[in-house]
């Protein structure tokens, strides 16, 4: 199957989505752009990345209850057994790359509103309808200047920047040493949504390295529009672009939190932070995942809220075949702007456990697999003093996956699974944003959005709604 055929799995609502998006940098952006992270030897001619044949790679898919959210696992390898699809002679030829995607956060308490700009204006982040596109930058420059202020002191109370940069690389680097540990060399590239190293720059590295076949891992276990779509989006459209990228056989996994390796891998952590309760039986255990506004799941066909409980499903069968069976619950936090997002909401949800009578809560970050702003400020920080003030007395959280041996193992397997199902992207197509080109269209389009986007959302409420996590 071509890899990046997944869109037409998707519901009707979505591919549409999918295919349009075309990211923009500001001037000062392009001119800051800083050289693609890449974990082999790139631009050598030694970088000749040898194929060796894996026998016998398992599929380690684990049960699923839920059979929907299959449809959305385009590159699922699990049906492959072994890299068999190639001759050895060929095999020796190719020069294997595998893209790590993932959201990207400022270095500084200077990149917060460039940054907070670069993710508003993705329609895959604010959904405008058709007609209203041309408010997109304007009401990213809007939203971002008034979103600025709360999002650096956030920053500011985790070391003035995020760490997600140093914490992906080093995931890059793990996942190659483990790649090489069962036989295959690569190069691995980091494509960032909002920040350095940008997607686009990523992949213009692996265009110059000649690389000849590629596995696309997103690192968000689940699957949204928001994110993995996003990226994909990005990928989609400069791939078909281009004609040595658009020949290119790839290899995307959509979504990997039915792996037995990532379940196992949750488990183990959530085993052992309870050990650190005096009465690890009693402690709740409490997953907290990053919300999206219920539109994205109830109208555009977001396969996250199913995929996310689906996680649950499997790590919690996973802590009982080893005979945990803590009580365990489901909430979203991180909602922002003024609509409704997925429920039951985080704060709302602490505050009644504290007065349900709750004493011992063990918090479990679950849609992100790096430390970050949300779980170093917002679990840490906010949430633990409102966990305290509601009641709970006894308050860990387990820390996010990051270089688990494990779960890089895992993600090696995950890639080595992939490999076989690469496939060249169909030829290249036209977008109805072409006209982005045209500088008068252009700086017209941003004139007249940003009086009309100062109009609409110049509002008490508004302000109040994007300036805050609580509406
Ligand atoms: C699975 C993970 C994520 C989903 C889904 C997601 C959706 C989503 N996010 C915003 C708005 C913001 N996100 C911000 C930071 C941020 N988001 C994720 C992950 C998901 N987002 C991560 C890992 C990070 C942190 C990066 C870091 O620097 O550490 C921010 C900036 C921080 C802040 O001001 O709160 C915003 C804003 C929306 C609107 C959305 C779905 C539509
Ligand atoms: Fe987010």
């Amino acid at each position: 199957m071509n890899a990046l055929s997944h869109s037409s799995l998707l519901p009707n609502r979505y591919p549409q989505s999918l295919h349009r998006r075309r990211f923009s940098l500001s001037c000062s952006d392009i001119q800051n752009l800083t050289r693609v992270t890449c974990y082999s030897d790139c631009n050598k001619s030694t970088s000749q990345a040898s194929l060796f044949l894996c026998p016998g790679s398992t599929n380690t898919r684990i049960g699923s209850r839920n059979l929907v959210s299959r449809s959305f696992y385009s590159a699922d390898a699990s049906t492959y057994n072994g890299l068999t699809v190639q001759s050895p002679t060929h095999a020796a030829q190719e020069k294997v790359g595998v893209l790590l995607l993932n959201l990207g956060g400022p270095e500084t308490l200077d990149d917060v509103q460039p940054f907070l700009f670069n993710l508003f204006a993705d329609p895959d982040i604010i959904r405008l309808p058709r007609l209203f596109r041309f408010l997109q930058q304007p009401l990213a420059k809007l939203i971002s200047t008034l979103r600025a202020p709360k999002s650096k002191e956030a920053y500011a109370s985790i070391g003035g920047g995020s760490p997600l940069r140093k914490i992906t690389d080093d995931q890059a680097l793990a996942l190659k040493r483990a790649l090489e540990a069962k036989g295959l060399s690569s190069n691995i590239y980091v494509g960032m949504r909002y920040w350095y190293p940008f997607t686009e720059e990523a992949i213009q590295q692996i265009k110059k390295d000649g690389i000849t076949r590629l596995v696309v891992l997103p690192l968000y276990p689940q699957f949204s529009i928001s994110t993995t779509g996003s990226s994909i989006s990005v990928l989609e459209q400069t791939f078909r672009e281009d004609a040595y990228l658009s020949r290119l056989p790839v290899s995307i996994i959509n979504s990997w939190y039915q792996r037995e390796g990532y379940i196992k891998s949750m488990a183990d952590l959530i085993e052992k932070e309870l050990e650190s309760f005096s009465e690890p039986k009693e402690a709740m255990i409490f997953f907290s995942a990053h919300g999206v506004p219920v539109s994205y799941v109830e109208n555009a066909g977001d396969p996250y809220r199913d995929q996310m409980e689906e996680c649950i499903f499997l790590i919690m069968q996973e802590l009982k075949a080893r005979g945990i069976s803590n009580e365990h619950t489901l909430a979203y936090q991180s909602r922002v702007g003024p609509v409704q997002w997925l429920k039951p909401y985080t704060d709302e949800v602490l505050v009644e456990l504290g007065q349900k009578g709750v004493k011992s809560l063990l918090a479990v970050p679950v849609s992100f697999v790096s430390e970050h702003i949300e779980t170093l400020e917002e679990i840490d920080m906010e949430y633990r003093e409102l966990a305290l003030e509601s009641g709970i007395k006894n308050w860990a959280r387990v820390p996010a996956l990051g270089l688990t041996p494990s779960f890089i193992m895992d993600l090696a397997d995950a890639v080595i699974e992939a490999l076989p199902s690469a496939a060249a992207i169909n030829a290249p197509t036209s977008t109805s944003e072409d006209m982005d080109k045209d500088p008068v269209k252009y700086f017209a389009k941003m004139f007249f959005g940003s009086i009309l986007a100062f109009l609409l959302f110049f509002s008490p409420k508004m302000i109040t709604a994007f300036r805050n996590h609580v509406i």
